[in-house]
């Protein structure tokens, strides 16, 4: 957490540009969150496999809340009796919410579409439920998010240019009602616009331009990471950075790998979120700065370096590959919290010198310096 004069407000503020990539920071009630800036996922009120004190050490400075999970599980009205996400999980910096529709869409059966909003079934007991635009904003609310995001249609990719156009213009109309419904919620705290189109370029500039005209606090480009090639989605963010305000933040969802996350930087993306770190933790696979490490493969199993000795991360430098390599084969849990940990602090050491390297000019040399890292590998 970076020293903080209490800000009352939500406000970002751009402190360095270097081509289209910019640093600076975004300034809540709960404590700021420097630009370009890596958002731990946490889905049900915990980053899978770590402490909030390692999550804070590794540089976070927010993380994630997932709506569509909380409001099934323990349900938001308990949440907001437990005096809130920030006490129910004992994390005091911002959280940013998502707003359920995407995971909506994702992970429940028998949903019904419609103007008003979205019908589904919980995939945790069956139970019936409307997630609407108040709704959402309603949950987020109560859960004490101090980002939240409007309701909207996620179209996975490939799609038509009529399906993407549809739920475009039905997301913009989601959007007015989502930030209507916000109005009720106390200062400090902000609401983004999603930024929908599919991969139609027209499409993007209609929906980016339409959302600036309703003065959000910040953007979310959407409707990407959804199975697209990354040149694609590259595209897509060339296409809608020029029509988003320059002094508002940017923040695309679910992204990425490494190598996404530099190359969205270089095109003026201020903030993620993905569950890279923490999934592939789970999976054995390690983000160093020599590439990624695969855990399982036997050539690990006599090797007694860390995975990076110079790193301040006891996860990447105290622990022998020989060590994770057999927790991973005897399936042992501390082999899935440690790679997640050092995950995550990798991913916070990359976004920190990205940050570095836009304030110094020099951001064309840092990507290239790390890719050469990542091909050079650790032989
Ligand atoms: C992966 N590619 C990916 N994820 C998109 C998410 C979800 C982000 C969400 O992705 C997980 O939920 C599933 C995370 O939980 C596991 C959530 O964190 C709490 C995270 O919430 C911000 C999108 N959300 C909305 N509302 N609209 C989108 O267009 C969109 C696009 C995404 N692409």
């Amino acid at each position: 957490m970076t020293p903080d004069t209490p800000a009352d407000t939500f406000s970002f503020t751009l402190s360095a540009t270097d081509g289209a990539a910019r640093t600076g920071y975004v300034s809540t009630p709960r404590g700021r969150i420097r630009t370009p800036a890596f958002m731990p996922v946490g889905t049900v009120a915990t980053v899978k496999g770590l402490y909030f004190d390692q999550v804070r050490a590794a540089g976070a400075d927010i993380v994630l809340g997932n709506t569509y999970h909380l409001m099934l599980r323990p349900g938001a009205e308990r949440v907001a009796k437990l005096g809130g996400l920030h006490t129910f999980m004992r994390w005091d910096g911002p959280i940013l919410t998502d707003s359920g529709g995407f995971q909506v869409m994702s992970l429940s059966s028998l949903r019904k579409m419609s103007e008003q909003g979205v019908t589904f079934r919980s995939h945790v007991d069956g139970a019936y439920h409307e997630m609407s635009p108040e709704r959402s904003v309603e949950i987020q609310g109560l859960l004490g998010a101090d980002i939240q995001m409007q309701l909207d249609e996620c179209v996975r990719l490939p799609c038509t240019d009529e399906e993407a156009e549809r739920a475009m213009r039905l997301s913009l109309r989601w959007a007015e009602r989502s930030k209507r419904a916000f109005e009720t919620q106390p200062k400090g705290r902000a609401i983004f616009g999603i930024v929908q189109g599919g991969a139609v370029p027209a499409l993007r500039v209609e929906s980016a331009r339409a959302l600036a005209d309703m003065d959000f606090p910040g953007y979310s480009i959407g409707g990407l990471a959804v199975g697209e090639p990354q040149e694609v989605m590259l595209a897509m963010i060339e296409t809608v950075a020029p029509h988003l305000p320059t002094n508002k933040p940017r923040y695309l969802m679910g992204v990425g790998t490494p190598d996404d996350l530099l190359e969205s930087v270089a095109r003026g993306i201020d903030m993620f979120d993905c569950v890279m770190p923490t999934r592939s933790g789970r999976h054995a696979l390690a983000f160093t700065r020599f590439g990624r490490i695969n855990l399982k493969n036997a050539r690990h199993a006599e090797d007694p370096r860390p995975l990076d000795e110079e790193s301040d991360c006891p996860a990447l430098r105290d622990y022998s590959r020989a060590y994770l390599h057999h927790l991973v084969r005897c399936e042992e849990m501390l082999g899935a919290m440690l790679i997640s940990w050092a995950n995550i602090h990798y991913y916070q050491q990359l976004m920190a010198g990205a940050r570095a390297a836009i304030a110094a000019g020099r951001y064309a040399d840092y990507v290239a310096q790390t890719k050469e890292g990542w091909a050079r590998g650790d032989l």
